[in-house]
């Protein structure tokens, strides 16, 4: 199938600074490609040469087979991760703004409805909180109807259930054969979204595939998380291996890493239906819990893993293998093993 956006070895740098080092990604008609990778990976840097905003300094990118300044801007909608459209207009004025760009632009105000904005269309845009205030932008790269849609951190910032409404946006868009290529740090978003995702690390994509099969090859096994401060030597009595981790807690309202660990032991590759028998050890042991939590791995184990590895590449040395995810698929937020990986 021929590829709607295609990076062939990209290179850019600022100075002594590496934003791509060789990135390459191919992404066929109507899907949803997620960008992953730790805080100056160079996914900006990616969506930028890929959208004609940026020179690369070596390599091609091309989207719908031309150079990304040559193209149509008619067919393509890009939502710039620091995007500040003009002061002082209404929702629905900005929208109008931007659709005034265009020849033949959708209606603002169903495009207000699609982002969950109905009623807010009279609002003045600095009037509108953070979140909604994304959600208008995000409309803003919708009112031409794209073929191509490119989203730098479309949700950062807006709250559970607004995400959810422009999730399914993108879904139905993608339903409807748009080609998306959005960047996250949010695995839940890139899991439930994304056909497949490419995880960024200095500068070129170190793994790239479904959600699927990236956790089938790097996700590791199932976890039971037991939060107590008791020694893994007291549950020797269990066949399985029980190792100390520390478990990030986290507040769910605005995505971010917030408060330090607490003491968690994590029993591997055990089935749910054994549970029982580790809560009777615990319970003959006399040992303090206050929460059993068992997962299946997922998008964001395989996110630690290959930060992980790469840590371990750097350094010649130990990665951060003790570091565990947060428990909130809706919160997951990556920053701080971005900024230490
Ligand atoms: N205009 C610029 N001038 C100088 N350095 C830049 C510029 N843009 C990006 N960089 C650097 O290039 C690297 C990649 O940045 P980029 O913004 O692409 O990363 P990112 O993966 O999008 O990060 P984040 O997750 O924090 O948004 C970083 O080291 C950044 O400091």
């Amino acid at each position: 199938m021929t590829a709607v956006v295609e990076a062939t070895a990209l290179e850019k740098r600022y100075g002594e600074t590496v934003a791509l080092s060789g990135a390459s990604l191919s992404i066929p008609a109507g899907e949803v490609f997620g960008l992953i990778g730790p805080n100056g990976a160079g996914k900006t840097t990616l969506v930028r040469a890929l959208t004609g905003t940026t020179e690369p300094d070596a390599g091609t990118a091309t989207v719908l087979g031309e150079s990304p300044t040559a193209i149509d801007r008619d067919r393509l909608g890009v939502l710039p991760q620091d995007f500040s459209p003009p002061d002082r207009l209404t929702a629905r004025e900005l929208l109008a703004y931007y659709a005034g760009l265009y020849d033949n632009p959708r209606d603002p105000d169903a495009v207000l409805a699609a982002v969950g904005l109905a009623d807010a269309g009279d609002t003045w845009y600095e009037d509108l909180s953070g979140g909604q205030q994304r959600r208008v932008c995000v409309g803003s790269t919708l009112v031409n109807d794209p073929d191509v849609l490119f989203l730098d951190e479309p949700t950062t910032g807006i709250d559970p259930a607004g995400r959810r409404t422009v999730w399914r946006l993108i879904e139905e868009l993608a339903a409807g054969g748009t080609t998306v290529l959005l960047t996250t740090h949010n695995m839940a978003e890139a899991e439930r979204l994304a056909d497949r995702v490419g995880l960024l690390a200095d500068g070129s994509l170190i793994a790239q595939g479904t959600p699927d099969a990236l956790v089938a090859e790097y996700g590791g096994s199932s976890r039971l998380e037991i939060e107590t401060a008791a020694d893994p030597d007291t549950l020797v009595e269990l066949e399985y291996s029980v190792e100390r981790a520390q478990r990030r807690t986290h507040t769910a309202a605005d995505d971010t890493v917030s408060s330090g660990v607490e003491d968690t032991l994590v029993v591997r590759d055990i089935d749910p239906a054994a549970i029982g028998a580790v809560v009777d050890a615990l319970e003959r042991q006399g040992l303090e819990y206050t929460g059993l939590s068992w997962t299946e791995p997922d998008l964001e184990d395989v996110y630690l893993e290959l930060a992980d590895r790469m840590e371990r590449e750097r350094t010649g040395g130990a990665g951060e293998s003790g570091e565990k995810k947060p428990d909130d698929e809706t919160t997951t937020d990556l920053t701080q093993t971005g900024e230490t990986a």
